[in-house]
């Protein structure tokens, strides 16, 4: 997996901050529950990996990337640790309900100094971010994705969803409610996966 981290083109200092974000993750998924147990054998690539190369999706993010029901901080934490080097005035917001794991996403922003704000309510009940990207893992059908996005996307803002096999049944539902521009792209990680990059949202 260690090529693969390489070949996503980061320094030595960003590979280690992934290691040590591993560490942690691993350490408190024994006292609760992080990361599911059938994954925790496999976290580097199923979920370090996995949420690294979503950064790479977008190369020029912009100023806000909102991650929304990010759990342990997958895909936005590990994305705010490539930013640090490779986007550093992008600022990253995380929306997570869950206390405890706003409490780990706050320890690993301390621990590696990123620039990120954690909200510990519900995603509908914050704000409008108005962000430049929105990503999201394993949170939502399409459809309640994107209604998510519409409340907290900029207009020319991109949303990147990672998504499992079904996600052309997905689109073809999503497609009676909303118009959007989509360009998929193959997960790096797993032939399963697919980022669906996603633009332009509009109620139909
Ligand atoms: C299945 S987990 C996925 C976590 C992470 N994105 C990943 O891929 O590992 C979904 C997470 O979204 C959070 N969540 C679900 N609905 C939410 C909502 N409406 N507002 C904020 N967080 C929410 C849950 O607490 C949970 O941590």
């Amino acid at each position: 997996m260690e090529e693969i981290v390489s070949g996503l083109n980061v320094s030595r200092e960003t590979y280690d901050s992934l290691r040590f974000y591993e560490t942690l993750a691993r350490k408190w998924t024994r006292k609760i529950n992080l990361v599911s147990p059938s994954t925790v054998s496999d976290l580097w690539r199923r979920h370090i990996v996995d949420s690294a190369q979503v950064f790479h999706v977008k190369q020029n993010p912009g100023a806000i990337w909102l991650d929304i029901g990010s759990g342990a901080g997958f895909p936005g934490l590990v994305c705010a640790v490539l930013a640090k080097e490779l986007s550093p005035a992008t600022e990253f917001h995380l929306i997570e309900s869950d206390q405890r794991k706003c409490a780990f996403l706050r320890t690993v922003k301390r621990e590696l100094g990123l620039k990120a704000t954690i909200w510990a309510q519900r995603i509908e009940a914050v704000e409008t971010i108005n962000a430049n990207v929105v990503s999201a893992r394993a949170l939502a059908d399409l459809d309640t994705l994107l209604s998510f996005a519409d409340h907290h996307m900029a207009e020319s803002g991109v949303a990147l969803f990672q998504k499992g096999e079904t996600w052309e049944k997905e689109v073809e539902a999503a497609k009676e409610k909303w118009r959007f521009t989509l360009n998929p792209h193959k997960s790096k990680t797993s032939s399963n996966s697919t980022i669906l990059e996603i633009g332009g949202i509009e109620r139909v």
